[in-house]
């Protein structure tokens, strides 16, 4: 998906990270806390025009893939769980055609519909104001295996590695926040759009679509507003995304990320994704009285510039047949399990793209905070359930507590007005 305003969009972001970055620098020098300082009217009017300037930013929604899979992280996230209570194949399609129709309004931007008869409720919920801009949102659609059930005759068409994702051992699933019919990942430059898009939804589906888990999320405005280029830190204080294959690889995208015709797959998967969800609470108080080295070599790369450990930069790139007993990177890293970097373990790449949640204190009184995990893959089960077989029984365990999510996949896009999401399923 290409980024329609990249020229105007890009810029005030980089103005902007490198103002920020001038500023740091500035009060640095000055031996004072930067944050302590009230901005400039001048730079305050900057920094204004810059938000209205990131509004206007937007990501196509036709394409032959859907947005938000490739498309750089941009700082908040829902995801949105729902049960489908379509109770026919027509009810499906009508719900595939709306949703279409709210997401290519909503990404692509418009004036908010006018309320004809003060006597009905507002067409639209009036949190954005009179123009709904598009502020980069990108609301990708995928489906969980239970769309296959007999309800709407779609068995012989589901994807096949498409499963209800099960219980690994260090897991503590809690039903409430598992699985679902149809998941919608938002992701927009800022919470308000978000929150905008998932209601303008849930009102035009009241009879379609009824919602079963959700969690808000977020990355920091430094790597979101980089596009890409800065990876975001999670909440262990770790840059979580390094190790991602690069996007811009079309030929590589096409091997670990989109389902193409070489697979077994039915045809209408062409062009979509399997997608892993899965929310991993995690234990802060405890990883925050952890000593730094063990911390570091859980993950097996340095906490602060993210380059493997032994190595300077955060993109060198791991030799581990030099370090065959794990003297310099633990044979049990993160990192090194997840992707050992052997010609057997190429095809388990995927995309991650991670988000941070925080949300108040647990049930046992401990801060409640963790990551949305999500990735993508061609194939969710060398991808996906095979890293995470290698992961089973890591360091990393002691510190953290996966709650929920699912699997699901990531619908093709769609490609011009006249077509609609899932219509290569439903016209099968
Ligand atoms: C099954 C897949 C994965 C789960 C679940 C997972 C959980 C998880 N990861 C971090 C933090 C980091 N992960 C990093 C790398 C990394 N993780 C996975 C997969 C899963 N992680 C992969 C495939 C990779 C890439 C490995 C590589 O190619 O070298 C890193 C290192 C930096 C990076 O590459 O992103 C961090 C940090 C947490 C906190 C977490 C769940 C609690
Ligand atoms: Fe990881």
């Amino acid at each position: 998906m290409a980024d329609k305003h990249l020229a105007a969009g890009a810029e005030p972001g980089r103005r902007r990270l490198l103002k920020g970055l001038g500023m740091l620098g500035g009060a640095l020098a000055m031996g004072g806390c930067p944050v302590a300082h009230a901005a400039p009217a001048a730079q305050r009017a900057e920094k204004t025009a810059d938000d209205e300037d990131a509004r206007k930013q937007s990501v196509d929604f036709y394409g032959e893939h859907q947005a938000g899979i490739l498309t750089p992280q941009q700082s908040s996230i829902m995801l949105v769980a729902f049960d489908v209570l379509a109770v026919n194949k027509d009810d499906l399609v009508r719900l595939f055609k709306l949703l279409t129709k709210r997401i290519a309004f909503l990404t692509h931007g418009g004036l908010a519909p006018a309320t004809p008869n003060p006597q009905m409720p507002p067409l639209d919920s009036g949190i954005l104001g009179a123009h709904i801009w598009p502020d980069n949102l990108t609301i990708t659609v995928s489906v969980g295996s239970a769309l296959f059930d007999e309800r709407f005759g779609l068995a012989a068409q589901k994807p096949k590695k498409l499963q209800v994702m099960t219980r690994f051992p260090n897991d503590s699933l809690d039903a409430s926040l598992c699985h679902g019919d149809l998941l919608l990942q938002i992701c927009a430059n800022s919470v308000d759009t978000v929150v905008h898009a998932v209601r303008d939804i849930i009102k035009h589906t009241p009879d379609l679509l009824s919602v079963r888990w959700r969690r808000d999320g977020f990355i920091g405005e430094h790597a979101a507003l980089s596009k890409g280029k800065v990876t975001p830190v999670n909440l262990l204080g770790f840059k979580d995304g390094t190790g991602n294959p690069d996007s811009k690889n079309q030929p590589l995208m096409n091997e670990v990320i989109w389902v193409t015709p070489g697979q077994q797959e039915p045809a209408w998967t062409h062009g979509g994704s399997y997608q892993a969800v899965r929310i991993i609470q995690f234990h802060v108080e405890f990883w925050d009285r952890t000593p730094l080295r063990e911390q570091e070599n859980i993950f097996g790369r340095d906490k602060i510039t993210g380059a493997p450990l032994g190595m300077k930069h955060e993109h060198d790139v791991p030799d581990y047949a030099s370090d065959p007993e794990g003297k310099i990177i633990p044979l049990d890293a993160h990192m090194r399990l997840a992707n050992p970097r052997t010609a057997q373990t190429q095809d388990s790449l995927m995309m991650r793209r991670g988000y941070s949640y925080s949300q108040g204190i647990t049930g046992s009184g401990q801060l409640d905070m963790g990551l949305l995990f999500v990735c993508y893959q061609h194939d969710l089960e060398k991808g996906f359930i095979g890293v995470q077989k290698r992961l089973n029984g890591e360091p990393l365990e002691e510190y953290i507590r996966p709650i929920g999510g699912g699997y699901f996949f990531a619908l093709p896009g769609v490609v011009d007005a006249q077509h609609y999401l899932a219509q290569p399923l439903l016209e099968a």
